[in-house]
């Protein structure tokens, strides 16, 4: 008796409208799946055409092109005595749906067309598609007539049912309909479907691998059977990563997975399944049992074909697996490295070019990079033939083998360190000692030159030369003199990005990386049009204190001991002239009059939680109430609102980068926002005054607890690498563990609530004074204090 089948899912790195890519890739997944003994073959949602095609869904060439390519599939000798689907958009009676189109011997069977669609976060489906709602309704699909005149066959079922082979039954939802509340796997298990196929397009962010396994897992767990979850991988010609992780489950349990992260165009996965376990599973559920009976009843499509072998007796079963899932750190370092090697080697440039200060947002760039470097070269030696042309035909020589990541990264990765007067010995040391441990091609320029030229143009034509505070100037003529140095950088990365190649006697350009973080965009924190607006940016979804927990990862796991100094160096711009004694003047957190921990926390309630400025100050007040007054509550929210209105307008140039948070504030994709904003906000804080009103008169401290700034919570792991300049109010000792600084939650530094009374802190996890400014040492310098009112920031934007 047969009763084991032997069933493939693919993940496939598909590209939006590369059919011809495409083609060979699903091929390939089928001819190995074949090889392998699977009678059956899935994959992903979309794969015949690329998920990320987006309006060009509105466009009949897309649907011809993937009838095209689908003969060609149906066609092939591989495809024989297999049962085979794919995932493509079909249009129905004039309107366009997202299918999973299935075929046995050239004869197609089912179309099933998506019943839920996805719109949340980056997916926009109901733009393009419509979802079939005529529960177990089919209609005669009309097939063109250069199918027809290869198969014989005018019509195919298309809508909502299953497929019956001799030996079992195979049904469809797909991606979002697992997700979705009324997931089909219920009834369609209820109605005796055995193998439920999910085709899916869903892509990384950061800590959320375990989502979909979990889905699977308890899906297959609760209604009984084998759920087969095909994903896309990579980078399709969209921001999103995509985020791989196929995976079988069998009555709850993963049997067999691919990764999350690779290089690899094809990953084939296969399990060996007994079906009388679904069948001794499920009627052991005796509640299951009794709904089952009386469930509606599925079309079913019959199948002339067994899955099973009738000589299967001595074919194992695949086991259950234990999921291992990546760290953040490791999704960080593999991620946006992959994201970028699709980028890069479907953009047909010859590498990078990066702006590197030695601060922490252009090392992270940096270090990914060189991680991309070291998956290129394990690809190679694991015999990857596709990377090894790929990175042949970016370095234009086709006899180069990748051995070293390192001199790969030489290769691929020009770093320019961009100094001025301003800039300290100390950063510019670090990134030339970072481009050593990393491998890149480093070169130091002088931006000086051109700024005085820049200047003496201004000064020709008006008489007047704008001055730095320091030297007597005003807000105004100080923020100008910072914004032409941070420009005109950009304007010389795009010269150097043209041209590195023509002097290192290589054909083509560089792709300019960009650098600015998640939080950073959120506050506006960056000068338009300097530096973040490059080609592509591998850290635009990532927070300062993610970043920081990658580049500490990094150090030990690709020995780069200098990232331990970039960590604890406090994040500047130097922008504004050096003090005399060469040290800083000006470190962000002070500029910005927010800490990066406060604004990962803005930045999670005004997008994850949907919360406006009087939302948010009811969440705060009640967060931060051990070390503020309602009234500093409310003058911290008021002051990020306001910058963030002020500067909402960046986003809508902000570089393109690799999703990877979920409160990213991607103006093009992710959030929607109008970014001419009234930045009083005068209803909105109205509102918070009033409840301030109320609240301060019988407020008072409840506990002495500090919140710990961002950099306590990275650096609290190791006591050792912790070198901090407290005030005396302050005991270094009660930093919070790392795992809560990710959370945002209350730490366990004690601070006196003295000091909060005589002088209001700007950040809760305020961590030294005003004294403490500019005085430098080896360790991390806490210097992000001010008094509430007295300070501006470089914009001129009182705190
Ligand atoms: N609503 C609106 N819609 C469209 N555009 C608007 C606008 N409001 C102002 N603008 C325009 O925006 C421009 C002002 O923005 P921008 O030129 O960026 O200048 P701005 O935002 O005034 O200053 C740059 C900010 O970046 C900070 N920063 C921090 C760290 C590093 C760096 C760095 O550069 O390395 C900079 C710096 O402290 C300062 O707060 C002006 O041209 C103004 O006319
Ligand atoms: N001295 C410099 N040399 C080269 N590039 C620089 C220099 N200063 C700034 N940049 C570039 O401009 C970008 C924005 O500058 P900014 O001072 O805002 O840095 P940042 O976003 O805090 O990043 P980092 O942590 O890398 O300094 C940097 O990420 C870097 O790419
Ligand atoms: N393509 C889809 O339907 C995506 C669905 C799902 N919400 C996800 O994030 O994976």
């Amino acid at each position: 008796m047969g009763r084991k089948i032997t069933v493939a899912i693919s993940t496939l790195n598909q590209w939006a409208l590369d059919f011809e890519g495409n083609l060979a890739r699903i091929l390939q997944s089928i001819l190995e799946a074949k090889d392998m003994g699977a009678s059956y073959r899935t994959g992903p949602e979309l794969e015949v055409c690329g998920y990320s095609c987006e309006d060009h869904f509105r466009e009949p060439d897309t649907y011809l092109h993937s009838w095209e390519t689908l003969l060609e599939i149906m066609m092939s000798p591989i495809c024989e005595n297999m049962l085979v689907d794919v995932g493509m958009p079909v249009m129905h009676r004039n309107v366009a749906y997202n299918c999973r189109v299935a075929f046995y011997n050239r004869q197609l069977l089912l179309i099933r067309p998506k019943m839920a669609m996805c719109d949340d976060g980056n997916y926009r489906e109901s733009r393009w598609f419509t979802a079939w709602t005529k529960s177990l309704y089919t209609e005669d699909y009309v097939l063109p007539r250069m199918i027809a005149q290869h198969t014989g066959q005018d019509t195919v079922p298309f809508g909502d049912a299953v497929i019956a082979t001799k030996d079992t039954c195979i049904g469809y939802e797909i991606c979002e309909e697992l997700w979705n509340v009324r997931s089909k796997h219920i009834e369609m298990s209820l109605s005796g479907v055995e193998l439920i196929v999910n085709g899916s397009g869903s892509y990384m962010e950061l800590r959320k691998a375990h989502i979909t396994t979990d889905l699977i897992r308890n899906a297959s767990f609760k209604a009984g059977g084998a759920y087969l979850f095909s994903n896309l991988r990579g980078c399709d010609g969209q921001r999103v990563y995509f985020n791989g992780c196929s995976a079988i489950a069998l009555n709850g349990e993963i049997i067999a997975r691919s990764r999350q992260f690779a290089l690899q165009d094809v990953e084939v996965t296969l399990a060996t399944i007994d079906l009388e376990e679904i069948r001794a599973y499920r009627v052991s559920q005796r509640s299951r049992c009794t709904v089952a009976a009386s469930a509606p009843t599925y079309p079913r499509i019959h199948c002339d074909f067994e899955m099973s072998t009738h000589s299967d007796i001595f074919k194992t079963s695949t086991p259950p697996l234990q999921w291992v899932y990546h760290t953040p750190e490791e999704e960080i370092a593999l991620g946006p490295a992959c994201w970028l090697w699709d980028y890069l080697r479907r953009s047909g440039q010859g590498g990078f070019f990066l702006p590197l200060s030695g601060g922490v947002d252009s090392s992270s760039s940096a270090t990914i990079v060189h991680s991309m470097c070291r998956l290129i070269v394990h690809a190679v030696q694991h015999g990857d033939a596709q990377v090894l042309h790929d990175i042949r035909k970016i370095l234009a020589d086709t006899d180069y083998t990748p051995d070293n990541a390192a001199a790969l990264c030489n290769r691929l990765l020009v770093t320019c360190f961009m100094g001025s007067v301003n800039s300290s010995k100390e950063t510019r040391r670090r990134a030339s000692q970072l481009a050593n441990q990393l491998g890149s091609y480093h070169i130091e320029i002088s931006i000086d030159l051109a700024v005085n030229a820049l200047l003496s143009i201004f000064n020709t034509v008006t008489g007047l030369t704008p001055r730095f505070r320091t030297q007597g100037g005003c807000a105004r003529q100080n923020l100008a003199l910072q914004n032409i140095q941070s420009r005109i950088r950009m304007v010389l990365a795009y010269i150097f990005a043209q041209l590195m190649l023509w002097v290192r006697n290589r054909p083509g350009g560089l792709l300019v990386l960009g650098s600015a973080n998640v939080d950073e965009s959120l506050r506006g924190y960056l000068t338009k049009y300097d530096c973040s607006s490059a080609d592509i940016n591998p850290i635009g979804g990532i927070s300062k204190t993610d970043l920081r927990r990658f580049l500490n990862y990094a150090k030990d796991k690709y020995n780069v001991p200098v990232l331990g100094s970039i960590i604890e160096a406090p994040p500047t711009a130097e922008l504004e002239p050096l003090q005399e004694d060469g040290q800083l003047m000006q470190t962000d957190e002070q500029d910005m009059g927010m800490t990066y921990s406060e604004l990962s926390e803005y930045g999670r309630l005004r997008k994850q939680a949907f919360c406006g400025p009087y939302s948010m100050f009811c969440k705060l007040v009640a967060t931060w109430k051990g070390d503020l007054s309602p009234k500093e509550v409310a003058d911290k929210v008021k002051h990020f609102f306001r910058c963030y209105a002020i500067n909402r307008h960046k986003m809508t140039v902000l570089t393109p980068s690799v999703h990877a948070e979920s409160y990213s504030p991607d103006d093009n994709r992710f959030d929607h926002r109008p970014f001419l904003y009234r930045a009083n906000w005068s209803w909105q804080f109205k509102a918070i005054d009033d409840e301030v009103d109320k609240l301060q008169p019988i407020y008072t401290p409840s506990s002495s607890h500090m919140r710990p700034s961002s950099e306590d919570l990275l650096l609290s792991h190791d006591a050792t690498t912790t070198t901090t300049h407290r005030s005396s109010h302050l005991d270094s000792k009660h930093s919070s563990p790392l795992s809560s600084a990710s959370l945002g939650d209350v730490g366990v530094s004690t601070a006196a609530v003295g000091l909060v009374d005589t002088a209001p802190l700007i950040g809760p996890a305020a961590s030294g004074s005003l004294g403490a400014l500019g005085k430098k040492s080896s360790g991390y310098s806490k210097v992000h204090v001010n008094v509430l009112g007295k300070i501006k920031d470089r914009t001129g934007i009182p705190v």
